[in-house]
């Protein structure tokens, strides 16, 4: 349902979506939240976007640092559901007061 992107469609997206950047076949992001607590309601918000897209991210959660791995994996690269959940991940992180952190 959802094609793979070009180079070119990757690279201009990303210009929109500030935190985050393009790693092979996969979009990338490191947050930082103010709490632990914080860094989990976050990834709490985000799971019902991704249950609800059925689109899922990868995830490493570690004390305050929240990273993101997103890819399509039907597809094997970014697809425009990578950027739509990065996107939803960016208004996650706001409502959680988490900023982009490398
Ligand atoms: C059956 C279900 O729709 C698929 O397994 C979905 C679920 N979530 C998914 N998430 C991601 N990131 N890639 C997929 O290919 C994918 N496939």
């Amino acid at each position: 349902m959802s094609r793979l992107l070009t180079d070119e469609e990757i690279t201009r997206q990303l210009a929109d979506l500030p935190g985050w950047r393009r790693d092979g076949d996969t979009l990338r992001s490191s947050y930082s939240s103010p709490s632990f607590a914080a860094a989990i309601e976050f990834v709490r918000l985000v799971a019902v976007d991704a249950d609800q897209m059925d689109h899922h991210p990868d995830i490493e959660i570690s004390y305050t640092t929240v990273r993101w791995t997103l890819s399509t994996h039907s597809e094997g690269g970014i697809t425009q559901l990578d950027i739509e959940l990065a996107h939803r991940i960016g208004e996650a992180a706001e409502s959680t007061g988490s900023t982009t952190s490398g």
